[in-house]
């Protein structure tokens, strides 16, 4: 993504050649600021603070977490903690897991002292790697687009709607469901995106509306309880999501809302489709609703808003009554019969025929 004619990745090796730099999610769309990681403690604090966020990134981060570890202590104790620490971090994304598994199968048999040199160059690949395959995403998902603008009249956009980011900001480049958008745009389809605002965080008000808005696609911010209303007047195309982990057997785990969105769509009869790199299908898991787990997160980001004044102060109002208790789901789970389609790195599937378990 180019942000003031400047290539970005959301991850990358420092100049210095050992730290490692982020952009801080948490100051945006106020703010592009970048943030140096030195050690496991602050690649861990990234992550559950959500500076880096969505599923491809977290497990970019944890591999340059683990590399950050290896070069202060190489030790088998050492590595072992840190994936543990990592691990712990975040819960729901599978992505998470296989990057520390990944590194682990790659560093634990090395000696000691290679271990820190591999360690930064399989996070490296790692990153090039989620690059490729959102890439090749993006050029699946955007057939999916360009099938949309078929049935439409001269000059009208075709209107896709997401939730949440599963954009650039949430993966190393491209992001998942919104790597079709910018293929797609790119090659000059007219679109237009509905972006739910995607409380509490509002990952899709302040990314994802960042994102097109810096690319030029055409975009309307909503409130999370829109799409329904907006499916029924025959004002969305298609759903195209991300997700934290799908199964074996497609059902889907997205930020929390997204199955409201797909039970919108199937009685409107709006395709969903969810875009996912293969790092995110947990193949040992059969039953999305009984066995993912749920990250449920600090009530006071459903009680408090949180903002940046125009002076750059970050600024947090409560919006509940004292006494009135919270909770904080962080995600559901869309089972697999609602979802039209998977587009994969390799091309989209049904979601039930990804495997029957
Ligand atoms: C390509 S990112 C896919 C998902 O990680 C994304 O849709 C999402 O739910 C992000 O949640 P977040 O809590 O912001 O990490």
């Amino acid at each position: 993504m180019k942000i003031d004619g400047t290539a970005y990745r959301t991850i990358w090796p420092a100049q210095d050649g050992w730290t490692v730099e982020i952009i801080d999610q948490t100051r945006m769309p106020h703010d592009f600021a970048v943030a140096r990681l030195t050690n496991l403690d602050e690649a861990a604090h990234a992550i559950r603070a959500m500076l880096v966020r969505g599923a491809p990134l977290i497990g970019a981060t944890a591999a340059y977490g683990v590399a950050l570890a290896m070069r202060a202590d190489p030790s088998d104790a050492a590595l072992e903690a840190a994936c543990a620490r990592l691990l712990a971090t975040r819960p729901t994304a599978v992505n998470l897991h296989w990057a520390l598994e990944r590194m682990r199968a790659r560093l634990a048999p090395l000696p000691p002292a290679a271990r820190a040199g591999a360690a930064y160059a399989e996070a490296a690949a790692v990153c090039d790697e989620d690059v490729a395959i959102n890439r090749a995403i993006g050029e699946h998902g955007a057939a999916l687009i360009r099938e949309a603008a078929r049935g439409k009249a001269p000059g009208e956009p075709v209107n896709v709607l997401t939730h949440c980011n599963a954009g650039w900001l949430a993966t190393v480049d491209w992001g998942t469901a919104l790597a079709p958008v910018y293929v797609a745009f790119e090659e000059g389809i007219r679109l237009h995106v509905w972006v739910d605002e995607t409380r509490p965080r509002n990952q899709g008000a302040s990314l994802t509306a960042w994102e097109l808005n810096r690319h030029g696609v055409p975009h309307t911010v909503v409130v999370d309880n829109t799409g329904g209303h907006l499916m029924q007047h025959g004002m969305v195309d298609l759903c195209i999501v991300g997700t934290d982990r799908t199964t074996a057997t497609g059902d889907v785990c997205n930020k929390i809302g997204t199955y409201l969105k797909a039970l919108a769509a199937h009685d409107n009869g709006v395709p969903f489709y969810v875009a996912l790199p293969s790092p995110t299908i947990d193949w040992g898991m059969a039953d999305g609703v009984k066995d993912i787990p749920i990250e449920e997160r600090d009530a006071r980001e459903v009680t408090e808003l949180t903002g940046i004044t125009a002076d750059g102060r970050i600024e947090t109002i409560r919006v509940t009554p004292a006494g009135s208790p919270a909770v904080n789901y962080g995600f559901d789970v869309t089972p697999a019969r609602l979802v039209t389609g998977l587009v994969t790195e390799r091309g989209v599937c049904p979601a039930q025929s990804l495997i029957q378990i």
